[in-house]
């Protein structure tokens, strides 16, 4: 036995060893306190979240940009807008010669790429944007929207001889894609499109990169054959500028668009086409072709159906928008989580200060959002290699019905997915920005950085509001489905499979009548469950119903947003999010010893998330008297306690190292004082006068006499 007991003794110290090396231990001091309440080990964690190649590919990523003199943080506090795309260009061109990862290794292991933008949007949003707009969603969009003819585009992109962007968005059209206005007509006898505004409505506005830099653009345009048919939108490369002079080329008005509220290391532009003469061969021609004469021709036979196809790249980037943003809910709820258990404010005795963190209204406040950001992030991986399937079938040419059927279920979740990540990093990022007192507001920590950086992503790629009746119209589409055709309900990935069984469900009511019944994450999935099922059924009744009061279908779906379809779309994508998390801990390939704070942190996010919808369910009877209100709260209230002795060793599970997060109130050591008090003095000419107070010291005012004369 004691040779046994040795040798596993040996292993365990020989397994601990190999941890710290990986994981060094973090600093000593005012964190540690919370750091040695911990119930697990943040380095297992990282280790079964991560695994060992993936956290040695982080550090790779972090201490390049670290030992990189061209990524210095603050060294220029107020930068100009022209200095400020500048660094971002230089940035974005020297993670190219970095080639953190190839094509083949991406190939090879997909959810690096999304690793490396997971690094790269922590380090900085604009650079992230910037960076993508090139390398993936213009390439992307000419990749999968076009075909082998294109790929001399993808390569130019590469070896940086061409700058791309993505122009979909117009003047007066952004979210109603169908109806833009950018003409291509084609011309038989010089084999070219002739590309038009039509006035300066049409002109295509806020294209991240076409400000300054890109040289070439997937356009969207609509598309007119000489005989005078408009055969809707298509994609085609135009180029834009001149990649020896970055001047614009003839035929092209392109210019910057100004100060934004947030991104603005990102050029965003706007272009006028007049008369600009592309080649045949630079129509995207996936959705669609054109012979050398001028006839059409396209395998989509339904105009919606091609319509849909055309604007297929979307999806990737709202996938991978899902992520990023969870990035900046990490960046927010790190920040915060560490501030709040090393501030001191008030105690129980006049000698005792306590941490922030010790307050239930603090824990209620931002552990939560640390509990989402765990949860989401689970999902935006697992969204992004459903992804890869989906883009595998579309290399291998798969024309299957699967194939079909699960483009349009990762349409549906991706736009879902965009709004409920970008919207909770949003609510968190301004939450942990208060949680932080002023020192939060103070721009070196870095909360208002993140906040208006991360607004944007509610917008682009599709609003969110908007994006969300996608959603909702393929949620609704399956009771059409059941009804008419009498197939089961069945998806690919099978995140409607449920509404199979949609009648059962709804006879269910709350099950949990103690606050340790609902501490499982089954109870609160179980009532997304029923809560997803009353609102296609709520919402498909107020359609019904708005329909027989005489409304069109347009207008049927538009009275029917607010309260049913929105909040269908939501509870659904809240359902996935924790059905995915749910099967996650309770797997069995989860480390026994992990597993009760990632349930606990599962049932958190679900609770918290369901307790929006407290009026729903009990107008739809699924609780009813005071008990399961009240267990819900409790309950909640219950996890935060627990896991706010979890939470600092669950952010240094999650945290980048303290130069990529950049928050002098957030560092591993914890010195919140020492650290902002050596930042404050760091600042250039904090001690000096203005250059202009002679303005007060010498000239005074002359007080009443400019007072208006009536
Ligand atoms: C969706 C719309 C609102 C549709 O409008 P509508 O006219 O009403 O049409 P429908 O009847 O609803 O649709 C017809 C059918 O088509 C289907 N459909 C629609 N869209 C898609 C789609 N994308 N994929 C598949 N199918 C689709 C629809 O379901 C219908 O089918 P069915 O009949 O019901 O079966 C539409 O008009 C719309 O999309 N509007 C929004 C416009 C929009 O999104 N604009 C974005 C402009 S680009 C932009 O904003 C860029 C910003 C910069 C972002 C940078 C981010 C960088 C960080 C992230 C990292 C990105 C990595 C990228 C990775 C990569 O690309 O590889
Ligand atoms: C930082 C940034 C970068 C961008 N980068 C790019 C880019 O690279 N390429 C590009 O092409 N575009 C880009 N865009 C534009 C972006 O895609 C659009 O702003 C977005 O699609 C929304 O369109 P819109 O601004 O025209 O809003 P609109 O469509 O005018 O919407 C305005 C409001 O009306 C509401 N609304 C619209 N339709 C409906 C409806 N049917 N029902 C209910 N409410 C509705 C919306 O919810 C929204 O609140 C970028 C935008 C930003 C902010």
């Amino acid at each position: 036995m004691a040779s046994v007991s040795t040798t596993s003794a040996k292993r365990d110290s020989h397994e601990q060893n190999h941890l710290d090396l990986l994981l060094p231990d973090l600093p000593k001091g005012p964190l540690s306190m919370y750091r040695e309440k911990a119930s697990f080990c943040w380095k297992q964690l990282a280790l079964f979240l991560d695994g060992e190649d993936v956290i040695r590919f982080k550090k790779t990523i972090f201490t390049a940009l670290e030992n990189d003199p061209l990524f210095a943080r603050n060294s220029e506090e107020h930068l100009s807008l022209e200095r400020c795309r500048e660094l971002t260009f230089l940035r974005c061109k020297r993670i190219m010669e970095y080639d953190f990862i190839t094509m083949d290794e991406a190939m090879a292991q997909p959810l690096k790429l999304l690793v490396l933008f997971s690094c790269l949007a922590m380090y900085d949003m604009s650079l992230v944007v910037k960076y993508l707009l090139n390398c993936q969603v213009f390439t992307n969009a000419v990749a999968s929207t076009g075909s082998e003819r294109h790929s001399a585009f993808v390569e130019q992109v590469r070896s940086m001889e061409i700058f791309g962007c993505f122009a979909l968005t117009e003047l007066s059209h952004g979210s109603d894609a169908k109806h833009m206005k950018t003409k291509a007509t084609y011309d038989a006898d010089a084999k070219e499109f002739i590309l038009n505004s039509p006035d300066f409505e049409a002109a295509n506005v806020g294209v991240g990169n076409m400000g300054k830099t890109a040289t070439h653009a997937v356009v969207y345009a609509q598309l007119c054959t000489p005989d005078g048919k408009c055969h809707g939108l298509h994609a085609f490369v135009v180029q834009i500028r001149d990649p020896k002079t970055l001047m614009s080329m003839p035929g092209v008005m392109v210019g910057d668009m100004g100060l934004k509220l947030g991104l603005n290391g990102v050029d965003n532009g706007f272009a006028i086409f007049h008369n600009l003469r592309i080649p045949k061969e630079n129509l995207l021609n996936h959705t669609g072709d054109i012979t050398p004469t001028g006839n059409y021709t396209s395998s989509f036979k339904d105009p919606k159906q091609r319509f849909g196809a055309s604007l297929g790249s979307l999806a990737s980037g709202r996938v991978s928008i899902t992520n990023v943003v969870v990035c900046n809910l990490k960046l927010a709820i790190c920040i915060a989580i560490r501030f709040s258990a090393t501030r001191r404010q008030f105690g129980p005795r006049d000698d005792e200060e306590i941490p922030v963190l010790e307050y239930q209204m603090q824990q209620w406040r931002l552990i939560p959002y640390l509990a989402a950001a765990y949860a989401l992030d689970h999902f935006s991986k697992s969204l992004f290699m459903n992804f890869v399937e989906f883009h595998v079938g579309l290399l291998f040419k798969d024309k299957s019905a699967r194939q079909a059927e699960l483009g349009r279920e990762i349409h549906a979740l991706s736009c879902a997915s965009k709004p409920l990540a970008s919207w909770t990093a949003q609510h968190g990022a301004q939450e942990c920005r208060e949680a932080c007192g002023g020192h939060g507001f103070l721009a070196m920590n870095r909360l208002g950085e993140i906040r208006n950086d991360n607004d944007p992503n509610c917008t682009y790629e599709g609003d969110n509001n908007v994006l969300l009746q996608q959603t909702s119209n393929y949620l609704l589409s399956w009771v059409t489905v059941k009804h008419e055709d009498k197939v089961p309900i069945e998806s690919p990935l099978g995140s409607v499979n449920f509404l199979e069984r949609f009648d059962d469900i709804l006879g269910q009511r709350f099950p949990a009548s103690t606050v340790k019944d609902c501490m499982d994450s089954s109870v609160a999935l179980a009532a997304y469950q029923w809560l997803v099922c009353y609102l296609l059924r709520e919402s498909y009744k107020k359609l019904q119903k708005e329909k027989e009061n005489g409304s069109s279908d347009f207008e049927a779906r538009n009275n029917s947003q607010v309260y049913y379809c929105r909040s269908l779309a939501l509870a659904f994508i809240e359902c996935t999010v924790l059905q995915r998390y749910h099967e996650y801990t309770q797997d069995s390939s989860t480390p026994s010893n992990l597993q009760p704070v990632l349930k606990r942190l599962c049932a958190l996010y679900g609770l918290w998330s369901l307790s929006k919808y407290m009026a729903v369910l009990y107008q739809g009877g699924y609780c009813a008297g005071e008990q399961p209100g009240r267990v819900i709260q409790h309950t909640i209230l219950d996890l935060c306690g627990t896991l706010k002795d979890d939470a600092v060793a669950l952010v240094d599970v999650i945290v980048p190292p303290d130069f990529i997060l950049n928050s002098p109130i957030a560092r591993a050591d914890g010195e919140l004082y020492k650290n902002l008090w050596t930042t404050m003095l760091q600042g250039s000419k904090v001690l000096e006068r203005p250059s202009w107070w002679a303005e007060f010291c010498a000239n005074k005012p002359n007080i009443g006499s400019l007072r208006p004369k009536l």
